[in-house]
């Protein structure tokens, strides 16, 4: 038996198992995007649920928005193979991946990605359900598929099923719909800058604005609102209705509580007709999802592969969603939303987060982290683009990464 068949009948019969999971951190935008310098488009009066607290209306950084930042995740197999990933999480998420995590990993075969999967988020569900834990769960989720590609040889959207469309079409989330349409995306979504603390002239400010793009974009280019938590139901009813009926906005995005389920449902019967009520991005699990399906809480889910469970967990999220007809564009997360929205038809279009400053020009989402990164040309990025092992990006190691808690 030759060198190269001794390999392949070791492969058939499983992969090398994971020698190593490390867990570090990283300042400075990439996965956690909103961790950028002053004068940044992300950071200037947005609105969210803490601003009825005038100290923190200015900036989100003030109360914390970046306090976390980035987790890297990688885990090495036997034969020296590493696949990686980012997401939010930072130095608490270190401890979960190190300190929990990866007693589930060591020694196993990277093809059990279902059971790891079940014993990371039922050994952390005493503590864990949302937010950070799923976020560390789901690093640790998207470096085991970024190892398997890397094994295999195959990018991550070969293993999910195979591209259904030859390219990605996004819209941009920033301050500049009208700089976006020049770029060619779809559509553009704005930050909502002034919620209920700031009263009726907020939301004239809020209308103003969108009118300004409106009159700036044309009558067809989608202009969408993202509210990031910060409405009540009665203020978003109104945004709403004023949005459509003077400016044609295409949808609302996460005007509440993730917790509000009964607020999201009543948005959605009271909104106009035609208005799409969208969210997610704060949500996790398939378990949540199908609350806020069940509920008939928005028409458009968004869950961040990042913050939700990972690849193995989305799989079940998109699933359940094309068996109820609703549509899922993630929230952005770089090559790891790429390689499954490539995949689905339920996923006709993706979210580009436009990460520099003014926006005015288009640089990769998750800068300076990872190598290779692809961006959107003209709006588009071609599913050949994705034709590498895993996800097809290599971390920037010179980045300055700590690993708090090595094992
Ligand atoms: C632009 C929004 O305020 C958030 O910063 C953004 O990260 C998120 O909500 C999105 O949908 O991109
Ligand atoms: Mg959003």
């Amino acid at each position: 038996m030759t060198k190269q068949q001794q390999i392949d009948l070791g492969r058939a019969r499983g992969l090398p198992k994971i020698r190593h999971v490390r867990a570090f951190t990283v300042r400075g935008g990439g996965a956690d995007y909103h961790d950028q310098p002053g004068g940044h488009w992300i950071d200037d009066h947005i609105a969210t649920p803490m601003a009825r607290y005038p100290e923190y209306r200015a900036s989100r950084q003030s109360f914390g928005i970046n306090v976390l930042g980035t987790l890297v995740v990688e885990i090495e197999a036997e034969d020296g193979t590493v696949g990686f990933a980012v997401t939010t999480g930072g130095e608490p998420a270190c401890f979960i991946v190190e300190r929990h995590l990866a007693r589930f990993l060591i020694g196993r075969s990277p093809t059990e990605y279902e059971k790891i999967w079940d014993q990371m988020y039922f050994a952390t569900q005493y503590y864990g359900r949302k937010g950070l834990v799923v976020n560390a769960i789901s690093g640790v989720d998207l470096a085991l598929w970024d190892l398997l590609g890397k094994l295999r040889g195959e990018p991550v959207y070969h293993m999910l099923g195979g591209a259904v469309r030859d390219e990605l079409q996004f819209y941009a989330t920033g301050a500049r719909p009208d700089l976006a349409k020049e770029m060619g995306f779809i559509g553009g979504k704005l930050p909502l800058h002034h919620g209920p603390a700031e009263g009726l002239e907020g939301l004239d400010r809020n209308i103003a604005l969108l009118a300004d793009m409106r009159a700036k974009c044309g009558d067809d280019f989608w202009l969408m609102y993202d509210c990031w938590m910060s409405l009540d139901l009665d203020y978003a009813t109104r945004l709403a209705h004023r949005a459509w009926d003077e400016c044609g906005l295409k949808w609302i995005e996460e005007a509440l509580s993730p917790d509000d389920y009964w607020g999201y449902a009543a948005l959605k019967k009271q909104a106009p007709k035609g208005l799409l009520v969208t969210t997610g991005e704060h949500e996790a699990t398939r378990w949540g999802f199908r609350m806020l399906m069940d509920m008939d809480c928005c028409d458009i889910i968004q869950p961040d592969v990042g913050w939700c469970g990972g690849v193995t967990e989305l799989i079940k999220i998109a699933n359940y969603a094309d068996s109820k007809g609703v549509m899922m564009v993630p929230h952005g997360s770089s090559v790891y939303s790429y390689h499954f929205v490539i995949t689905r038809h339920n996923s006709p279009f993706a979210e580009f987060l436009m990460m520099h400053p003014g926006p005015t020009e288009v640089v990769p989402m998750f800068a300076p982290q990872l190598l290779g990164e692809p961006v959107p040309v003209n709006g588009r990025i071609r599913a050949s683009e994705l034709d590498r092992p895993g996800f097809g990006v290599e971390l920037n190691r010179d980045i300055p990464l700590h690993r708090p808690y090595p094992n």
